[in-house]
């Protein structure tokens, strides 16, 4: 079996260890070999990088643009074998496999076109006979820390917009997902981009993502993951005078109220809750309920639950796909067994299923009769797991949303325009949906959240701009 080696200044370079890869699906099915990266390549790594940069910043925007298109153009006419990979390794299905991997062509592909308009400003000064230009120039070297969940469209809105802007890469993927990492890395190794701009060392947090977070030769790091990784990384950063960007989990509201369409809301929380096994920071965790409709929501959500398919990522027909590893799976039946404990009624699924082929296949699971207080409806949980709670009227519904020391995504499902424009005004969270699940967004817009949630400027669409560049402002005396 090949062994997928790092990506370090230009070369293909073996690492200190080695990594396999294992099917979710499938555990039996061993999907590649991936070069371990250690301290001393990882630091390699960030000095390619450093090098590279000063030559990279000034390079011309049609080189920028066009190498980016280039990607996009590759990742597009590979998607469907990206998507293959991507399903097998992380095990969501392989029609969300498959939209992964197109949307991450479409932001290399938008990207490109950032290139050609990032603008500045020319105003006049107060003092007389002096211009004043506000232009945006690179920030340098950025680290790219990213977790399994999207393995190819979270790396690919970090990376295109940091190379997008004049800045070098070095991009440390989750270790769980070595190979859709690889994957994508291998498409930008062969776009025309010269050595050092762009890296990958691939390696476990605790080595090399470490190494990215203290070395003072990294002018910033973006990162997506745990709140708990998430939140001691930022000071470490911040402490030596680095950029830090962070997007980390959420304990997304879905709210549904008396006058929604029954058929629209039970979608939501379909798609929502347990589509990609639930494992977004974007799930919608929480659904809160009025009490005129609760009872038939209810049923009928189960009602459909009851006929997803939970299967191999790759099997045709699979609705859902395994959790991604035996870790994550314990973490998910703890929260069953917690929300148990705590008194919550689990009124569908949270059973381990077998299938033809051995992997962490979990029933899609409904706690109703629940409370905002309990733990399942207060830390993030990351699996296929949702929890009802009941409240009687729009306004308590809202307070319920909120209340929460997240603030990624919340979504309401309702008739009444009144209560989705107020709902639209006054929910703490940086993305709202009306009448569409809290998961899946566009790419070409901003994404991020409030409180606990996110931390930094947005991700996505022409707002990324704003942290992987760094303000001048110049003065020129006529
Ligand atoms: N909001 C979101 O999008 C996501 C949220 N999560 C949440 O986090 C939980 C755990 O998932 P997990 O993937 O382990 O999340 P982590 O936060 O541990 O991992 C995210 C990324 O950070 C890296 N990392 C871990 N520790 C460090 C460190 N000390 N310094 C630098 N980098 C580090 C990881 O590397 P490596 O894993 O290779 O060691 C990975 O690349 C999930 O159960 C879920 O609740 C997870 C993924 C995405
Ligand atoms: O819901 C989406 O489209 C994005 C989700 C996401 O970014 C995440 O789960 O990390």
């Amino acid at each position: 079996m090949m062994l997928h080696k790092n990506f370090i200044d230009g070369q293909w370079v073996a690492g200190s260890g080695e990594t396999l890869n294992i099917n979710p699906s499938d555990t039996r099915d061993v999907i590649g070999r991936y070069a371990r990266a250690d301290r001393a390549q990882a630091q390699e790594a960030v000095a390619a990088a450093r090098a590279a940069f000063a030559s990279w910043r000034s390079a011309g925007i049609q080189q920028r643009h066009d190498i980016l298109d280039h990607i996009g153009t590759e990742i597009l006419a590979r998607r469907e074998d990206l998507g293959r990979l991507l399903s097998r390794e992380e095990g969501k299905t392989l029609p969300e496999g498959i939209g992964e991997a197109t949307r991450a062509g479409m932001i290399f592909k938008f990207f490109a076109g950032e290139v050609l308009r990032l603008d500045g400003e020319r105003l006049p000064s107060v003092r007389p006979g002096v211009e004043v230009e506000v232009s945006r120039e690179p920030l340098g070297v950025v680290a790219v820390i990213s977790p399994w969940n999207f393995p190819i469209a979270i790396p690919a809105w970090k990376i295109a917009p940091a190379l997008a802007c004049g800045n070098c890469v070095v991009f440390k993927p989750a270790a769980l997902v070595p190979g859709s990492a690889w994957a994508l890395a291998e498409i930008i190794a062969h776009s025309g981009l010269p050595a050092g701009v762009f890296n990958l060392v691939m390696g476990s947090g605790a080595e090399v993502g470490e190494t990215l977070v203290d070395s003072t030769q990294v002018d910033a790091l973006t990162f997506t993951g745990s709140n708990t990784v998430g939140r001691a990384l930022a000071p470490r950063l911040v402490g030596r005078g680095a950029r830090v960007q962070l997007e980390m989990g959420g304990k997304n509201p879905l709210v549904v109220l008396d006058d929604a369409d029954l058929e629209v809301a039970v979608h939501c929380a379909i798609q929502g809750a347990y589509y990609s096994t639930g494992q977004r920071c974007t799930a919608s965790s929480r659904l809160i309920v009025t009490a005129g409709i609760h009872d038939r929501f209810v049923e009928r959500l189960v009602e459909k639950m009851q006929a997803l398919r939970v299967d191999h990522a790759l099997k045709e027909g699979s609705d859902i796909g395994p959790v991604v590893d035996q870790a994550q799976l314990d973490q998910d039946l703890d929260y069953l067994r917690i929300g148990r404990e705590e008194g919550a009624r689990l009124v569908c699924g949270g059973d381990l299923v077998e299938r033809e082929t051995p992997g962490y296949y979990l029933s899609p699971a409904l706690f109703t009769e629940t409370s905002n207080a309990m733990r399942i409806n207060r830390e993030e949980i990351f699996g296929p797991i949702a929890a009802v709670i009941r409240v009687q009227d729009y306004e308590e519904a809202l307070a319920v949303a909120n209340d929460t020391e997240f603030g990624l995504t919340s979504g309401i499902v309702t008739t009444s325009l009144k209560h989705a424009s107020d709902f639209k005004r006054r929910a703490q969270a940086g993305l709202v949906m009306v009448n569409l699940p809290t998961a899946g967004v566009d790419y070409h817009v901003p994404f991020g959240g409030r409180k606990g949630s996110s931390f930094g400027p947005r991700e996505q669409g022409g707002y990324a701009r704003e942290f992987f560049t760094i303000v001048k402002t110049a003065y020129t005396a006529s």
